[in-house]
């Protein structure tokens, strides 16, 4: 059967070896596994090894789903919201078996308000996340729906990928010309303002938090020996993340976990999102390895 079920996660086993594993806690991919040049399985997301997998607190690594705020919350109906939102935190739910071929074999899980969601987010909506595994691919798609008669649903919507990469090696791009706003900037002004990137490849070499706005849509990741693309549909914007040194700070971050990945994240997360009553958005992100 290539779609396992195992207590608190679901694998999908793909007939050319590639597997993915989805924890029903914030619907987290946590691990993404494709042979090798070698024929040997390879990890291609990072999880550090203190993460928690119980549903205790947000998975460090993996795919975690950043709904519906990004950072700390700015919007009014945010507010009472932690940092990157609920999805995350949320035990969601099999939906249905969508793909189960030789392509490929694609499971869609679902989020419906419950009492300790609604206590912060009191809105009508729907989740639904969507994850197919293809030989070299990997896509995940999260669906919002209004469920409301008559309110707009106003959210940001991101994918928290964490590419596992030599982070002193790994340059990300396109991104030159973008405008973006840099969280590493010690001043809220500063944080504030737009700047513009001026490199042709991005690396991580020290602490980076980037959110560029409108970015192409389609980023090369790579490194010697390795690469992977990430492509987004209806995912505007992307953050580059890696703390660097600062990674001490996080308490689920192993000893030096932050050397070993880069987190490439697409999202709608420069402004909002409002949705229509009755209307579904749709974000996908699609990672497909090239080398190594
Ligand atoms: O520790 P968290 O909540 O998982 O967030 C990790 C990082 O996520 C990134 O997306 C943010 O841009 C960073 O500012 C943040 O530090």
């Amino acid at each position: 059967m290539p779609v396992n079920q195992e207590q608190d996660k679901y694998i999908l086993i793909h007939p050319k070896g590639p597997t993915v594993t989805i924890l029903l806690y914030g619907a987290t991919i946590t691990s993404w596994k494709v042979p090798d040049n070698s024929g040997t399985l390879q990890d291609r997301l990072f999880v550090s090894s203190k993460a928690k997998l119980d549903g205790t607190q947000p998975v460090r690594g993996g795919i975690p789903v950043v709904f519906p705020c990004f950072g700390a919350p700015v919007h009014p109906d945010h507010q009472k919201l932690p940092q990157h939102g609920f999805a995350r935190k949320e035990t969601w739910s099999y939906d249905s078996t969508v793909m189960d071929n030789e392509a490929g074999v694609s499971v869609r899980f679902v989020l419906n308000p419950n009492e300790t969601i609604q206590a912060v987010f009191p809105k009508a909506f729907r989740l639904f996340y969507v994850v197919t595994l293809a030989e070299h691919q990997l896509s995940t798609d999260i669906h919002v729906e209004n469920t409301s008669q008559n309110d707009l649903l106003t959210f940001q919507a991101l994918l928290h990928t964490y590419i596992r990469a030599p982070a002193d090696q790994v340059i990300v791009a396109p991104l030159q010309g973008l405008k973006f706003h840099d969280k590493t900037d010690p001043t809220p002004e500063g944080r504030a303002t737009l700047q513009e990137e001026s490199r042709s490849a991005v690396d991580v070499r020290k602490f980076t938090d980037s959110v560029y706005i409108d970015g192409p849509g389609k980023y090369d990741v790579s490194w010697p020996g390795g690469g992977m693309e990430v492509k987004a549909v209806n995912l505007k914007d992307v953050v580059v993340w890696n703390p660097q040194e600062e990674g001490v700070k996080i308490g689920d971050m192993e000893s030096d976990g932050w050397k070993r990945y880069v987190c490439v994240e697409p999202g709608h997360v420069g402004g909002f999102i409002s949705l229509e009553p009755g209307k579904t958005w749709i974000g996908q992100q699609v990672l497909t390895v090239k080398s190594g």
